[in-house]
């Protein structure tokens, strides 16, 4: 088999190149994104430092004192959009993904994990059975979004998190509407047909956090991340170097390859739900998860087998104005191929999707 992988396409030529330019950028984001679901984004404009430091911040935050980030606790109720900290177990996206298969059932997919102590170790209780997420994270989304606030710990808990990270919101936004941008042209689209519909900044930013997991819990029921497609039109990712991540090979399904880690300003791109229902099916979402990193048995020392490392991660979930639609583009639709999804808004959409995760 010859080895898989996504190709990695600089986006400055489309930052600083003449049209010619913008064009073959556009079109190799475009070849990948159809073919994998994926691509890997260089030279996007946000910097290796600023990379760096909003990791940074995502441990500082995640090791802040459960009763400190409790303050900001998101209630998975299911109803809204996610903001605020959300604890180890409280999502399931084996749940959201199980959820798109008709005639499955969820009644045997639930998160059940218990941290009982802040060592960042999980304590997972196995007794129910199940399929285990061990991942907590921080969601939030535009500053203008006055009907779903973000929740921010007071400055005196971690003084600067909030400024930064409203400032790294506003550069993924940047960049998130250039490859939105791309897309219409390598498309042949008008112009605005996804960027117009995605300007109330809807959308989210995530600190996601794998904490460490002892050697002897590892089971087959457990992952950091199980087979899932994100809601929003695309998602940008920055990973740290841990690994972990893999995505579904299309030539192969049900196969996943792994998206080892790059270098530290490397962007992965995936299309998500709302691309594919944009596009009638044309562009589907990219299914991806995240798995523990390979048993570390072999690295026993002193006859202590080490802990699986912490892992970081940070994803950008581009969404779709609360009140635009999220059918079938009418370039999309023919008396061939009639549109394939109801027509819905993206906050109607977005609730029913989040509704099936928790
Ligand atoms: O941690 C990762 O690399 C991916 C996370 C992910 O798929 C998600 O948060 O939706
Ligand atoms: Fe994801």
């Amino acid at each position: 088999m010859t080895e898989f992988e996504v190709p990695i396409v600089d986006a400055s030529l489309f930052l600083d190149g003449d049209s010619l330019k913008r064009q073959i950028f556009a079109n190799q984001l475009r070849d990948s994104l159809i073919q994998h679901g994926f691509v890997r984004v260089i030279n996007h404009g946000i910097s290796d430092d600023m990379i760096e430091e909003i990791f940074d911040w995502s441990k500082r935050f995640f090791h802040l004192p459960v009763d400190i980030k409790s303050e900001i606790l998101h209630f998975a109720d299911g109803s809204n959009p996610q903001r605020g900290w959300s604890s180890v177990g409280s999502e399931s996206t084996a749940k959201l993904f199980h959820a798109l298969k008709p005639g499955t059932s969820d009644k045997d997919i639930k998160p059940d994990i218990k941290v009982t102590n802040q060592s960042r170790i999980c304590m997972i209780s196995l007794y129910k059975t199940n399929r285990f997420q061990i991942k907590e994270h921080f969601d939030m989304s535009g500053t203008v979004d006055s009907k779903y606030p973000n929740k921010w710990l007071a400055e005196s808990s971690i003084s600067g998190f909030r400024s930064f990270m409203e400032d790294f919101y506003e550069r993924c936004n940047s960049v998130s509407m250039l490859l939105l941008e791309a897309m219409e042209i390598s498309l042949n689209l008008p112009a605005g047909s996804f960027t117009a519909k995605c300007q109330q900044k809807a959308h989210e930013l995530r600190l996601n956090h794998y904490p460490a997991v002892k050697q002897e819990r590892i089971s087959p029921e457990i992952n950091r991340v199980w087979p899932h497609t994100d809601l929003g039109a695309i998602t940008c990712l920055f990973q740290d170097t841990v690994g972990g991540l893999e995505i579904e090979d299309r030539t192969h399904r049900g196969t996943f390859r792994p998206i080892p880690p790059g270098p530290r300003g490397e962007m992965i791109v995936n299309i998500s739900e709302t691309m594919q229902r944009w596009s009638n099916g044309m562009i589907p979402a990219g299914v991806h998860q995240v798995t523990l990193p390979p048993s570390l048995e072999n690295k026993s020392v002193n006859g202590n087998i080490p802990n699986i490392p912490e892992r970081y991660s940070i994803p950008y979930f581009v969404k779709a104005d609360y009140n635009a639609s999220v059918g079938p583009l009418p370039q999309f639709q023919q008396s061939s191929a009639p549109s394939a999804y109801p027509d819905m808004t993206g906050l109607e959409f977005h609730r029913r999707r989040l509704a099936q995760a928790y």
